[in-house]
């Protein structure tokens, strides 16, 4: 999949610029807070509908404008797509070749994209908040039925949090608490066992990436982290009993704390190394090689998907990589993956990469191509 041409109006720094892309590898070069991540969160929110650096879609309106919009013109399986994001303080809407889709859910994943920013760094030691939303928004671009399902779950959540705040102060209806929590449990089955089969899916490729990465020294294992009994052997049906029998088990508990406790909304990911956990026991070289694994890991099984590679996003990620990583991050784009790089520095970046790369410079939100 490639992006041949973006148009941005009104979004972040960018009034108006139009950018055509030719090549392989684009490398958006400048200085601090020119706008070069705003063009990677520009692609980035083209395919998922969602900036990857804050939830409030306001902040990527230009400051005193009263919309964003996002236009990308791609080449997917040899043909045309034409993609279209407005934003504006009333919400977004996506076109999908000039058709406006009822809903974001059919318009996420017409292309796909893998972004890979140094806060991915931290996605093995960050918070659990980091790596569920690398779940959602990677499983999201690929099933439409799971992001379907997450957004009923997270509606049904939100309110069953809500009854359960008034319950705690002895309003609200317990029979409606049972309705919810049924309705609930359906849905968080449902998230919970895609989620199961996408790890296992991911663990499939990012195991050899990470053993090659590391020289044949480590093996990498993913798991699904659920508070509950839950197991990947399972199936729905058994998942729902087991969510089932422990709601009615943590009742009194969630209506005396007003707050679901249970559920993929509090789920986690665990890795390990040789058996070691690596959140506890990883050196920060391994903690990279498990975030570098992931994301390669991710590029393949999009392809395994969908049959096309992803558009790559590096977000001032390459400096952080030494050679030998960055040399294993060339071998997965090498000729099939259209890549877009940021960085302040152009002696950061491995000569052979740059030698495929057309260059951008950015200053104060005006880009010209070198
Ligand atoms: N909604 C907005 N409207 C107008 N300008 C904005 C908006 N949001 C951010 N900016 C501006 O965009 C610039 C930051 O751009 P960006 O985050 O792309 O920086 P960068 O070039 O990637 O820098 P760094 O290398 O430090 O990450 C800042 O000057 C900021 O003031």
């Amino acid at each position: 999949m490639n992006l041949k041409q973006l148009t941005l109006r009104q979004f972040r720094n960018y009034k108006k610029v139009e950018l055509a892309f030719d090549h392989q590898v684009n490398v958006f070069l400048g200085e601090n807070a020119q706008g070069k991540t705003n063009i990677i969160e520009a692609i980035y929110v083209l395919a998922l509908a969602k900036s990857h650096r804050t939830s409030k879609d306001k902040e990527l309106i230009g400051w005193g404008d009263e919309f964003a919009r996002i236009q990308g013109k791609l080449e997917k399986r040899s043909s045309n797509l034409e993609l279209e994001l407005i934003l504006s303080v009333k919400g977004k809407k996506g076109k999908i070749n000039g058709l406006e889709q009822k809903k974001l859910s059919e318009y996420i994943g017409a292309a796909n994209v893998v972004l890979f920013a140094p806060e991915d760094l931290n996605l093995v030691k960050g918070s659990p908040q980091v790596r569920r939303r690398f779940l959602d928004m990677e499983m999201g671009q690929i099933s439409r039925v799971y992001l379907h399902h997450l957004g009923l779950y997270q509606k049904v959540l939100l309110q069953r949090n809500h009854l359960l705040k008034s319950l705690q102060i002895g309003k609200g209806s317990k029979e409606m608490l049972d309705i919810l929590t049924d309705q609930m449990i359906v849905l968080a089955a449902e998230v919970t066992k895609r989620r199961f089969e996408f790890i296992k899916r991911l663990q499939k490729w990012a195991e050899p990436i990470h053993y090659d990465i590391s020289r044949g020294k480590e093996e990498l294992e993913i798991r699904y982290l659920s508070a509950t009994n839950v197991s990947d052997e399972m199936d729905l049906s058994k998942i729902k009993e087991e969510f089932y029998q422990m709601y009615e088990k943590q009742k009194t508990r969630e209506i005396q704390r007003g707050v679901t406790l249970f559920g993929p909304h509090r789920d986690d990911l665990g890795f390990s190394i040789n058996g070691h956990d690596v959140q506890t026991y990883g050196s920060q070289g391994q903690q990279r090689t498990t975030a570098l694994a992931l994301k390669l890991a991710e590029i393949e099984l999009i392809y395994s998907e969908i049959g096309e590679y992803p558009i790559l996003l590096l977000d001032d990620v390459l400096s952080e990589l030494d050679d030998y990583r960055q040399s294993h991050l060339l071998k997965t784009i090498q000729d099939r993956v259209q890549t877009f790089v940021t960085t302040t520095n152009i002696s950061g970046i491995d000569q052979r990469t740059l030698n495929q790369a057309k260059i951008w410079t950015v200053s104060e939100g005006t880009i010209i191509s070198e």
